[in-house]
């Protein structure tokens, strides 16, 4: 087995996929190959313990020994992904392991114990409080194989509803602790189907569509009082080599150090004095929350009439190294400024829309670094029958297409009160 057959290996075993990728390769670089016979013991009650050990391919029995309190219980046995040796307090074995065919275990020697805890959201047991607070909204509570339990947390930005990026992001954090680590997203579809309560949790369930030697697919389906909000299908696969081109061109825009982030923005709006005295006052009465992600416009968007945007972004702070992670956080970001392009060349003064994202699609063409700066270029090719439909694209710095995406937005009319016919009797 090569070093990445063994990393894809690990990928499979359920104990390890609350773990990072990066995590994983590590573990592949340290376990040892152990053989062992028929009716071999594999582990003695008595002796010490040496590592974590996951059966590769055989079959292992366990027993209790007659002289434990336990002796009553039946034996059972171990099979392919499964493993013994970590999670008990002694340090010396409770039973005995037996080969019951011809067996090969992978063990990971006690020195690396460590390898097993993880300080990056990917982390079920630990509350990320040292994260960057991006890391905090993707952070989930695994509650049984496959589901998972999301909050709103009162720092993250939120809308009248659960913000949809927010679903994006979460449930593609919980489709990612399933996949082999080896696979990484390349494309997802989101429909947003009721708006979610920020005031209550949303509960992720995970469902394995398919695992493939290249590919892999995950229907997630968030849910709050029983009712399903949001769908998910993300696909996942892993890194090969193929034809390339890249048609799309990087537009020339100013780089992001030369440009203005929001909180200077809006310091501009309260205190020049070219805007009218009510708009700086208004500006100024605006609750502001820094979002975890920073922005940086490249034109004026109080003058933006045209049906498109162009703006760098990145996550504020230094996130953990997880490739996956990064995914997660672009897809969170996507969904931010995006939609309401669309609503551009209809604005005017005293305008008050009703929007909602109605689903949302990307795909990622080439490995992305969410906490250093991304051009999100978006277009609105069409509005129509109260949907705006907007089209995006984020380039590296290098000029290189990353990500390519879709989305169809409700976009009306707010109603004013007066607007709905009320019941005569
Ligand atoms: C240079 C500097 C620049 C700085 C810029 C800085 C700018 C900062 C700005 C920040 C903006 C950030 C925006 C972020 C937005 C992110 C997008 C999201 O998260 S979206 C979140 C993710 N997306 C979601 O959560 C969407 C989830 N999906 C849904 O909610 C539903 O599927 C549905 C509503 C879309 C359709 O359902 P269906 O039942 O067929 O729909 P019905 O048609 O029957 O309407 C139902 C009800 O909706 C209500 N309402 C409707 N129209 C209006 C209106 N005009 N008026 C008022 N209300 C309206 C009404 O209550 C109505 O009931 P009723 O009064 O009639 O009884």
């Amino acid at each position: 087995m090569d070093q990445e057959e063994v990393t894809e290996f690990l990928g499979q075993v359920p104990l390890l996929q609350r773990l990072p990728g990066s995590s994983i390769r590590r573990i592949a670089e340290a376990v040892q190959v152990k053989h062992y016979e028929p009716g071999e013991y594999v582990a003695r009650e008595g002796e010490p313990v040496d590592g974590l050990c996951i059966i590769l391919d055989g079959q292992a029995e366990v027993s209790t020994p007659a002289s434990t309190e336990e002796a009553n219980r039946p034996d059972y046995v171990l099979n392919k992904y499964d493993y013994f040796g970590y999670g008990t307090n002694s340090s010396v074995h409770q039973v005995n392991v037996i080969a019951v065919s011809k067996l090969n275990c992978f063990v990971l020697p006690n020195q690396y114990g460590h390898l097993l805890q993880t300080k990056t959201i990917w982390n079920a047991e630990e509350t990320p409080e040292n994260h960057t607070l991006m890391e905090q909204i993707l952070h989930l509570e695994p509650l049984e194989l496959d589901i998972f339990r999301g909050f709103t947390l009162p720092e993250a930005p939120t809308f009248r509803q659960v913000f949809g990026g927010q679903l994006i992001g979460q449930a593609l954090a919980a489709a990612s602790k399933t996949v082999d680590c080896l696979k990484l997203v390349h494309s997802l579809h989101a429909i947003f189907l009721i708006a979610g309560d920020n005031n209550m949790p949303i509960i992720y369930q995970v469902h394995r569509e398919r695992d493939g030697t290249s590919f892999a697919t995950r229907k997630v389906e968030a849910k709050q009082k029983g009712l399903v909000i949001f769908t998910l299908t993300a696909s996942f696969q892993k890194e090969e080599l193929g034809f390339e081109h890249q048609a799309a061109i990087m537009p020339d825009v100013p780089p992001p150090e030369q440009l203005l982030n929001m909180e200077e923005i809006r310091e501009r709006r309260i205190t020049d004095p070219r805007f009218p005295m009510q708009y700086r006052n208004s500006a100024a009465k605006k609750k502001f929350v820094p979002w975890p992600i920073e922005m940086r416009f490249c034109e004026d968007s109080t003058s933006q009439h045209e049906p498109s945007l162009y703006y760098w972004f990145r996550a504020r702070g230094k996130l953990s190294e997880d490739p996956a992670l990064h995914r997660c956080v672009v897809a969170y970001a996507s969904d931010l400024l995006y939609s309401g392009v669309s609503l551009n060349p209809h604005r005017e003064r005293g305008l008050k829309t009703f929007t909602l994202s109605l689903d949302h699609s990307m795909w990622f063409h080439k490995p992305v670094k969410a906490d250093d700066w991304l051009l999100y270029v978006i277009d609105s090719p069409s509005a129509h029958g109260g949907r705006g439909f907007v089209t995006g694209r984020m380039f590296n710095r290098q000029g290189e297409l990353i990500v390519s995406l879709t989305q169809e937005a409700l976009i009306r009319r707010a109603k004013t009160p007066g607007q709905t016919p009320r019941p005569k009797l």
